[in-house]
């Protein structure tokens, strides 16, 4: 396929964050605990997701707010990854993120800031930037939680923006941001199975309860659902299909940003005009090929591809959860 023909995709980060992932043999609350190994990612979803896309060779733009005081680690990255970066500098710093990993029991513990400040000017440039891109990108995702002075429906102001521009929206936020965004309908969304509880209101504990769920979305408007289930796995949906996709089974890193690979896979799929079941196909090699490395580093593209026939698929009325 020709790449240069593919459409374009943008992914908007309101919030971004330094990652800074602490490994540890063995992490013991309330004690002294000394760091085994250090490392430090440009992240945060809409960026995670973006890393995730130039891994596949597609071309694609990034922008959001970035703090002026440490955006050098963000602006040296996308340089050499030949990300075209369209970020707006306001005062202060991003956030950083720490993730520590306990090796010896695989779990991770992530502390995550409230993070960027910006201003009723800088939303207003934001939302001109996104207007131009969307003159020539028609698939754009918004992901990640709020600055605190952005208001609580500012994806949904977004989403009919560039609905007006005839552009697919994948949406992935949480709390009050996704239950005000997804009033402008967006193209896609992709809660974990928590962020889907936030959503419904109530608990989504049985295999009726993710499909109840899913069928109120689509009804409400929503083309695609994915609901990712961690190491169990995601359930993939649309008009037509529930599939549930199972994980591939591999070495563990970091399941930091696991969620915004498997986004990434989507919105590939998507640019590529692949059916629901590819994508999901997709989506699920890349987040295999991401958790399996540190950090939200991607992974490489021949091991994304030599797992591809390893992805099991089954319709949701076939199987369980
Ligand atoms: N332990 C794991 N092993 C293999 N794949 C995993 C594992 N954890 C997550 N994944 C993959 O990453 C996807 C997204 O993970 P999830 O944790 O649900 O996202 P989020 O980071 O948004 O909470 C899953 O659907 C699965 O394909
Ligand atoms: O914008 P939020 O919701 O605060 O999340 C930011 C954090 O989420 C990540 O993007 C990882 O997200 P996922 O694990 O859900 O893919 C980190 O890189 C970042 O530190």
């Amino acid at each position: 396929m020709n790449k240069q023909k593919l459409a374009q995709i943008v992914t908007i980060t309101l919030n971004p964050a330094v990652d800074q992932t602490l490994n540890f043999t063995q992490f013991h609350v309330g004690q002294v605990n000394r760091v085994g190994k250090e490392r430090l990612d440009p992240a945060g979803k809409g960026i995670n997701v973006a890393k995730v896309i130039k891994s596949l060779g597609q071309d694609v733009v990034v922008s959001g707010f970035l703090g002026r005081d440490n955006a050098n680690i963000f602006e040296h990255y996308f340089q050499a990854q030949e990300i075209s970066n369209h970020f707006i500098k306001v005062d202060g710093a991003t956030r950083v993120n720490t993730k520590i990993v306990d090796e010896a029991s695989g779990l991770v513990t992530e502390i995550n800031f409230p993070g960027i400040h910006c201003n009723t000017s800088n939303l207003h440039e934001l939302e001109n930037i996104i207007k131009q891109l969307a003159v020539e990108s028609k698939l754009f995702v918004l992901s990640g939680s709020l600055p605190e002075e952005a208001p609580l429906d500012i994806y949904r102001k977004f989403i009919e923006i560039l609905k007006s521009y005839d552009c697919k929206v994948f949406l992935d936020t949480s709390g009050s941001a996704l239950t005000e965004g997804i009033k402008a309908k967006p193209y896609a969304i992709k809660p974990n199975i928590d962020e889907l509880k936030q959503l419904m209101g109530h608990s989504v504990e049985q295999e009726l309860d993710v499909l109840k769920a899913i069928d109120t979305l689509i009804s409400g408007g929503i083309a695609k659902v994915v609901i990712s289930l961690g190491g169990k796995g995601a359930v993939v949906a649309d008009r037509s299909q529930r599939l549930i996709v199972r994980p591939l089974d591999v070495r563990v890193s970091s399941t930091v940003g696991a969620g915004d690979a498997l986004v990434a896979g989507l919105v590939y799929g998507e640019a590529q005009g692949m059916s629901l079941e590819q994508q999901a196909r997709w989506a699920t090699a890349v987040a295999a090929a991401s958790v399996a490395q540190p950090g939200t580093q991607a992974g490489k593209f021949n091991d994304v591809e030599k797992q591809l026939p390893n992805v099991i698929i089954e319709e949701l009325k076939e199987c369980k959860l």
